[in-house]
């Protein structure tokens, strides 16, 4: 890695009660890329991200951010959104970080996202969509440099679901915003990363870890892109025997 990681994770053990779930898992994040990371269910990405983000301290292992940075220079987005329902919109985005709705900052990422004149409305009115829009610009109220979605798109439909994912990469192009995205979707996963992290399961750690070298603005027909997919899928079958 060239420049300084924005985040350094290394899991030596990571155990729910007896069961040991992570395993000597390297993770780093260099400024400004996108690292999907896949595998098959129950072999620890949400538990990888959430040590990541610094919800879990269970574990054992270091994680280390860039100099200068602390908690609120990692953002989380869950697959559900989690908004508060008897707060608006535009409070929803400024709250956690102790602002007013009326902030500038917070009217502005809710343009950015796409929710201009949607500022006064309460989650209950919104679709799936456009509420993990607002959990998407609440996450980025802070100016994180590290963003980590956890299956942010998995509850919405492939129409709306494909909307998001390009607004996705936007934003981390214009907020200069590091992410680290889990994701069930291949396709997904290499349209967005410029590197796929395979997680094996049985905390065998990492098995492969690949590079997504296609440019950006990248085109859902790019045949590199389908050729990148096909190798995540060998890597898969490979590590779970698919
Ligand atoms: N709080 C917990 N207590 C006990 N076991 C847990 C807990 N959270 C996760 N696990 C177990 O740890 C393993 C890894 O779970 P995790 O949710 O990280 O996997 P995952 O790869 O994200 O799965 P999926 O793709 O299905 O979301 C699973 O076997 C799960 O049952």
């Amino acid at each position: 890695m060239s420049a300084d990681p924005v985040l350094d994770l290394h899991v030596q053990a990571k155990r729910f009660g007896a069961r040991l779930v992570l395993s000597d898992v390297r993770l780093q994040l260099a400024p400004g890329e996108i690292v999907s990371l896949v595998g098959a269910s129950g072999c620890g990405k949400s538990t990888l991200l959430r040590v990541a983000a610094g919800l879990d301290a269970d574990y054992v292992g270091r994680l280390t951010l860039a100099p200068g940075a602390g908690p609120r220079d990692v953002g989380v987005v869950f697959q559900e959104p989690r908004l508060f329902p008897w707060l608006t919109v535009a409070q929803n985005v400024a709250f956690a970080a102790g602002a007013p709705p009326e902030d500038a900052r917070a009217l502005a990422l809710l343009a950015e996202v796409g929710l201009a004149g949607q500022e006064q409305a309460l989650p209950k009115q919104l679709s799936g969509g456009q509420a993990q829009r607002v959990a998407i610009a609440r996450a980025l109220f802070t100016a994180p440099r590290v963003l980590l979605l956890d299956e942010p798109f998995s509850a919405v439909d492939a129409f709306t679901r494909m909307k998001l994912q390009d607004l996705l990469a936007d934003l981390a192009r214009r907020h200069a915003v590091t992410l680290l995205l889990v994701t069930h979707d291949i396709d997904e996963a290499v349209l967005l990363g410029d590197r796929v992290v395979v997680l094996g399961t049985q905390a065998r750690g990492v098995v492969d870890d690949i590079a997504v070298a296609v440019r950006r603005p990248r085109d859902r027909r790019d045949a590199a892109l389908a050729t990148a997919r096909s190798r995540v899928l060998d890597v898969l079958r490979e590590a779970h025997a698919l």
